[in-house]
Parts: structure tokens; C-alpha cells; sequence
């Protein structure tokens, strides 16, 4: 920790800088890939029909190893943003994106701040010299979400390079000194789109570009290249506008820190700004994913999340929270915002789960569906243990089900919510959707009137079993909502009160404890051992319940 300030200069010592993660612990030079700008040598690159280029891994890989370290190649630093919050005052440098307590501020635009002078020059020799001044005129009217501003910046980098499209014949994957021909041979929706879309994105960047025309030497950069007349020219740069936008809309990196300690609140909206990695821009999409991205001060890291097998491939979820929602409602949200259909394997697990969504009464374990027999029957069809049984028993079970979901709407009673979920526990596998469902109702109901902290604690547990099962331990806005739940739980004053359990209430009191102690271990993670401010009081708090119970069974050992 005392040397962060020595590796991100321009950050003083005497900010609070310590609150947040900018901890980063480098790839050894023995772990990084030959062929992969900042990827470790357990990643590959391959080829799927479907989805384009993707990263695996070649060999297994463990919990929390870092995969790639990335210092992003093209930024746009949100102006005037704060990068960690109101008390901590980091702001970011506009050229390198490091967190900087003290900046030079270009005195051009005066929204563009920078962590050196050599930060500053670089940053008007390559682009800044023709935004900054449309940067005065637009910076009050700029929409925040809007990616016109680093599709420009893509395009500006571009420029620089002199549009140099062609990678290296059998060189390494990106290139220290210019990444442009990755970066615009990243995958886009540009194909996608139709021309309403892409009318749109030319008007939302078209000040841009008229800027260009008219206030810079921008098209003179480029004729020297290009023996083109004008209005071809325009045209051309319209269209490479339009690639930069849709590739900064599927590619880009959120600029935010993941801030546990205040506050336990992400700043998941917005963030501080957007950050172009071409070898992160390599990573599929899954709504159930392996890996996650960290941002570090001028890293953008990608750790696994839980253990890879070799020739899994590495897969990021883009949009963190949706992850959360139902197939369907993702896949509005990844065709919406991304223009694709998504085709992870969770959902098409979850689809596999909407045709087959029976526990197998046979096996226990295999998936079944409803089908119709040879002799015009309905009956039921494992797809495990490739065998048909008699449907009754589910039918029965499934009918008592509706009903009582039916008096449900009416009563709101909890009685009836235990009845639905003791029925989908005969027929449906324990880890699946509509269980979830069901207990998230149940858990809500507990919470809400907080008499029975044993409920909470049982439901909200189990719901966080099937999140897990069908997400990922580690994924953040999870682990969020497992430090909401674990500190609304231990501060319920009934919780404290709890005495006289019987033998499954103890054994949900000690899965609690062992679920906290784990969390530790999980925000560890994100932060180092002793950032985890929310620990102590909890653990306290938790030592002591865990005592209590402990005596309770060591007292029925006696009785034994
Ligand atoms: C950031 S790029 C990922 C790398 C990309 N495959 C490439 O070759 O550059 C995002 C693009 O990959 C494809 N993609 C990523 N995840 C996907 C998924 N789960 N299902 C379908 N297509 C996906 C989409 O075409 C999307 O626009």
C-alpha cells in the first residue's frame, strides 16, 4: 500500500486513497503471453463460427488469477469527473487514465486534465489539438452515455496512425506502439444496424465531424493519404464515424472503481469514463460468466472469477446486473444495447431448462419433459436417463401448486408460498428458476416483517444458493447483495434475541456463518484483507451467535 503513490505519480501520499482498490499486482514477465498483447500465457486465441475471435484457456486455470492486464489504448475520461468519490478527490488523467490527486489542466478547453506535461503534450500532438476547441463549445450539452465523444477520440487515434488498418502478418496480437489495425478489427454490429440506426449515430456525431471539416486540418491529414475528391472524403470519414460508434458501443470498458467500503455502493451508472482495450474487446459475452473485469488505477484487469478447465473459453459479462434478469428480458437488453442475439450457454441452458424443466423422478438428477407416448398418452421423457415414466405424480403435485399460487394472489399468506415451494421441491431440481422465484417471495416476506430471522436467513441463503449455481460465486452485484443481506440480518434485533433452535435452525444458523466467513474471503478478492471495513462489528457480532449455537449442540452432545 505505501507504495502506490511511487508507482502512479501525481498521486499524493496524503490522499485517502487506501478506501478504494487501486492495489495491482502485476503478470510476472514469466506468466505473459508471446503472442497476446497483456494476456497471460494461459490464454489463447481461437476462431468460433459463431461468435467471432474468443480467448481460452489453454490450461486450467484457478480462482482469482489474473488474466490480462490492460493499459487501455484509446480513453474518454468523463471531464471534471471524480474517479472514487466525493471525499477521495482522484480524478483521472485524460491521456493515461491513471487516478491523480494534482493535474495540469489544458488550458485550451480547460475541461482536459492531464497527470504530466509529457501526458499533456502527447495528448494534443495525437488528438487533443482537434477536439479541444469543439470540446468548449459541446462539453455542457454532452450526454454522458453518448459514445460519440470516444468514437471521435478512436477516430482521432486513428488519424495519428494514419488509418492504418493492416496488422502485422504473424505478429504478436496488438502492438505496444499501435494498436489501431485491433481495434478496428474488433467485432461490431455495425452490419446489424439499419439505416434509421445509423442515420442517428451520424447525427449524434455529426457536430463532431462538421467541427472537423470546418475548424481543423484534420481532412488535410487525411488527403495527403488519399488521392479522393471531398465529398468522398466526408463520406468516408462518415462511415468510419459510424464504425467507431458501433465498435466504442460494444467494446468499450466502464471506467469505475468497484467501491465496497462506502457505503457498500457501486458506481455502477456511468462510471468515470470509457476505455478502449482491444485484448479485453477479445472477450465474449455470458450472462453466466468465468471472469470479471477490475479496474485498477491505470489497469483494466480481468481476473477469473471461479476455476477455468482448459479450452473453456473465457467469457465477461457485460453488463453486470442483467445477469440477474430472465432469459428473455436479457436478451432484449443484449439485442437493445449490444445489436446481438446472446448464445452463452447459460441461456441456452435456461432455454434446454424451459423445454425440459422436470426433475426426473427416476434418476433424481436428469432433466425431463412432457411428451406424447406411442400410444397417444401424455407421459414424461428424462433426457439423462433416456426413460419414460408416468407424468401423474408431477401433474398431481403440479395442480396443488397452481392452486395454492392461485389462493396466494388473494391472501398473500405465507403459508401458502411454503406450500408452492415444498410442491416445485418434488418436481423441479433444487437449483432451478421457479424455485428461486418462490423464495425470493418467501424471503421477502420474512424480511419485511422481520419476526422470524430464521426464515430470512433460510430463504435469503437459499436464494443466494441458486444465484450462485446459476451465476457465479463471485460476481459482484451477488456479492453486493450478499453484504446488504448478511449486514440487514446481523443488525435485526430479533436475530441477536434468537435462542431455543431445533436441530435444521441451527444447521441454517451455521451454513450463515460459514456463508459470512466466505464472503470475507470473496471481497478479498476486490479488496486487500484489511480494506474490508464492514468485517469487524459483523464478525463480532457473528462470533457471537456462532458461540451460542455451538453451545446449544455441544449441550445436546451431553444429553446424547
Ligand atoms: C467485444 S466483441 C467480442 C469479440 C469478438 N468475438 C471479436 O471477434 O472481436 C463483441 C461481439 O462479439 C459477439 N458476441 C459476444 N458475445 C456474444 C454472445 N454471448 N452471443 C453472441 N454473440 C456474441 C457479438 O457479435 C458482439 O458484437
Amino acid at each position: 500500500m505505501s507504495d502506490f503513490c511511487d508507482l502512479y505519480p501525481g498521486v499524493s501520499k496524503n490522499c485517502q486513497a487506501d478506501q478504494v482498490n487501486l492495489f495491482f499486482e502485476p503478470l510476472a514477465a514469466s506468466e505473459r503471453s508471446e503472442n497476446i498483447l497483456y494476456a497471460s500465457n494461459s490464454l489463447d486465441l481461437r476462431k468460433s463460427s459463431d461468435r467471432g475471435r474468443k480467448l481460452v484457456a489453454k490450461k486450467t486455470i484457478g480462482k482469482g488469477r489474473i488474466l490480462i492486464n490492460e493499459i487501455p489504448t484509446v480513453l474518454q475520461v468523463t471531464p471534471l469527473c471524480k474517479c472514487v468519490g466525493e471525499r477521495y478527490s482522484l480524478y483521472r488523467c485524460h491521456n493515461c487514465g491513471a487516478a491523480i490527486k494534482l493535474f495540469y489542466v489544458c488550458d485550451g478547453c480547460n475541461i482536459c486534465i492531464f497527470c504530466t506535461r509529457s501526458c499533456l503534450f502527447q495528448a494534443y500532438k495525437n488528438y487533443h489539438r482537434y477536439e479541444c476547441y469543439g470540446l468548449q463549445r459541446h462539453f455542457w450539452s454532452m450526454d454522458d452515455i453518448d459514445y460519440s465523444y470516444v468514437a471521435l477520440r478512436m477516430m482521432l487515434y486513428g488519424a495519428s496512425k494514419k488509418f492504418d488498418t493492416q496488422p502485422e502478418e504473424g505478429g504478436m496480437y496488438g502492438n505496444f506502439e499501435n494498436n489501431y489495425p485491433f481495434i478496428y478489427a474488433l467485432e461490431t454490429n455495425f452490419k446489424q444496424l439499419l439505416l434509421p440506426t445509423v442515420n442517428k449515430i451520424l447525427y449524434s456525431t455529426a457536430r463532431n465531424l462538421v467541427y472537423l471539416i470546418r475548424k481543423t486540418n484534420f481532412f488535410h491529414h487525411l488527403n495527403e493519404d488519399k488521392s479522393c475528391n471531398v465529398k468522398d472524403l466526408h463520406l468516408y470519414v462518415g462511415g468510419l464515424m459510424v464504425k467507431h460508434y458501433c465498435q466504442a458501443q460494444n467494446n468499450n470498458v466502464l471506467l469505475k472503481y468497484p467501491n465496497l467500503t462506502l457505503d457498500f455502493a457501486l458506481n455502477v451508472a456511468g462510471g468515470t469514463g470509457k476505455a478502449i482495450c482491444p485484448t479485453i474487446a477479445l472477450l465474449n459475452h455470458s450472462c453466466s460468466p468465468n471472469a470479471a473485469i477490475i479496474i485498477y488505477s491505470d489497469f483494466v484487469v480481468v481476473k477469473s472469477i471461479r476455476v477455468i478447465r482448459k479450452g473453456e473459453e473465457i467469457t465477461i459479462c457485460y453488463r453486470e446486473v442483467d445477469a440477474l434478469l430472465g432469459v428473455d428480458e436479457r436478451h432484449i437488453i443484449t439485442e437493445e444495447i449490444f445489436h446481438f442475439t446472446c448464445s452463452c450457454s447459460f441461456c441456452m441452458y435456461e432455454k434446454h431448462l424451459a423445454i425440459a424443466p422436470y426433475k426426473c423422478p427416476q434418476c433424481a438428477v436428469g432433466n425431463a419433459q412432457q411428451v406424447e407416448s406411442k400410444e397417444g398418452k401424455t407421459v414424461g421423457y428424462c433426457f439423462k436417463c433416456l426413460r419414460s415414466f408416468p407424468l401423474d405424480d408431477i401433474a398431481e403435485t403440479f395442480k396443488i401448486a397452481t392452486i395454492c399460487r392461485n389462493v396466494y394472489n388473494v391472501t398473500y399468506s405465507i403459508e401458502h408460498l411454503a406450500r408452492i415451494a415444498e410442491c416445485y421441491k418434488v418436481i423441479f431440481h433444487e437449483n432451478s428458476l421457479p424455485l428461486l422465484d418462490v423464495y425470493r417471495l418467501l424471503y421477502e416476506k420474512h424480511y419485511h416483517w422481520g419476526e422470524k430471522p430464521v426464515e430470512v436467513v433460510k430463504y435469503g441463503l437459499l436464494l443466494f444458493r441458486i444465484l450462485e449455481y446459476n451465476i457465479s460465486r463471485l460476481y459482484l452485484p451477488i456479492l453486493m447483495a450478499k453484504v446488504k443481506f448478511f449486514s440487514h440480518v446481523i443488525g435485526m434485533k430479533k436475530f441477536t434475541e434468537i435462542k431455543d433452535l431445533n436441530d435444521e435452525e441451527i444447521d441454517i444458523i451455521k451454513t450463515f456463518v460459514g456463508e459470512v466467513v466466505n464472503v470475507k474471503r470473496d471481497l478479498r478478492f476486490y479488496l486487500p484483507a484489511d480494506k474490508c471495513h464492514f468485517y469487524p462489528p459483523i464478525q463480532l457480532k457473528v462470533h457471537t451467535m456462532f458461540q451460542r449455537v455451538m453451545f446449544k449442540e455441544n449441550d445436546y452432545q451431553a444429553q446424547a
